[in-house]
């Protein structure tokens, strides 16, 4: 979809506090689902465009340095992201509004759709090379995303995937998910910058990125299986890493291994392998 027949707000991206919107003009309906951070709604704004309303449980973000944030946020726009349209941050808790996407994560998308998927290698390329999109973006922007995976990526109609919450991590107080020794923090899609110094660069999002490419290539399966955080953290600074999905061909499994170069600067930038992608797509489809 390009951008012109996205229904931009007229919040996104302008200055002097239009990102905030008024909660009277926002119609809730029916629940998307929860996450540690609070209850997801579908919405209506203006009586017409359809969003997804995060309203985030008291006490799990810093909200003032979050909100100070969303003037940046929705400032970022591409058609592989998940556009924040504003905030409501006048009340408690406050909202986050985004545009719905409504296939939902990435991550459920590709396990319900896993029969007709795990065939069509044309059609996983795809998905990884829009996410490549949306991050070489965000790159280009010296945005880190900070948590990228299948379970943060979101699907709408005609197999579009966009990355969403991007940034969004920064602001969790949990420190059981902020920290690398906590239970919650993300440590699968971690390379061993982050694992050792919580170093997070847009190459520590290309790392997590080849294990997006895992997850959309196994339709969806757990990095390292059943494997406890010590010991996939043990694995990764020996330099062991994820195997070749079985329906996975060589040239997509050999990016994949870029994604995983020990060092940070070995990894090649997403713009390198959005290109990289698109040619291997060429030859393969
Ligand atoms: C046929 N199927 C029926 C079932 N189904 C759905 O119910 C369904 C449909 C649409 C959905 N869409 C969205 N769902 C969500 C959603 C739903 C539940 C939880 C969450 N995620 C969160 O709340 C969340 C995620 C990450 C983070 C950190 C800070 C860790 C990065 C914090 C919070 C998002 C957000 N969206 C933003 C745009 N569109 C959506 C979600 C689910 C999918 C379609």
């Amino acid at each position: 979809s390009s951008p012109c027949d996205r229904p931009v707000p007229p919040t996104a991206g302008l200055s002097h506090d239009k990102w905030e919107i008024h909660p009277m003009e926002l119609m809730l309906m029916e629940e998307l689902g929860s996450g540690q951070f609070g209850v997801v709604r579908r919405g209506k704004w203006r009586g017409s465009i359809d969003t997804a309303v995060k309203m985030m449980k008291e006490g799990t973000m810093s909200e003032d340095d979050f909100i100070e944030e969303a003037k940046v946020m929705t400032k970022l726009q591409h058609p592989n992201l998940v556009q924040l349209y504003g905030v409501c941050s006048k009340h408690r808790p406050i909202y986050i509004v985004t545009e719905y996407m409504k296939h939902g994560s990435l991550l459920n998308y590709l396990r319900r759709h896993e029969k007709t998927l795990i065939g069509n290698m044309g059609l996983l390329l795809d998905m990884c090379i829009q996410v490549s999109k949306g991050m070489t973006y965000l790159e280009r922007h010296n945005y880190i995303h900070r948590d990228l995976a299948a379970r943060n990526c979101l699907v709408g109609s005609e197999n579009v995937v966009k990355v969403a919450d991007f940034g969004l991590a920064r602001y969790v107080l949990d420190d059981q998910y902020t920290s690398s020794g906590g239970t919650k923090f993300p440590i699968k899609w971690a390379p061993p910058e982050v694992l050792n110094y919580t170093r997070f660069s847009s190459k520590s999002d290309v790392w997590a990125y080849g294990v997006l490419m895992w997850e959309i290539f196994t339709c969806g399966k757990m990095p390292y299986g059943r494997l406890k955080n010590t010991e996939v953290v043990e694995r990764v600074q020996r330099g062991i890493i994820l195997e070749k999905p079985k329906s996975c061909a060589k040239e997509i499994y050999d990016v994949m291994k870029l994604c995983w170069s020990h060092g940070p600067e070995e990894r090649p930038a997403f713009r390198v392998l959005m290109d990289q992608l698109a040619l291997v797509a060429q030859t393969l489809t």
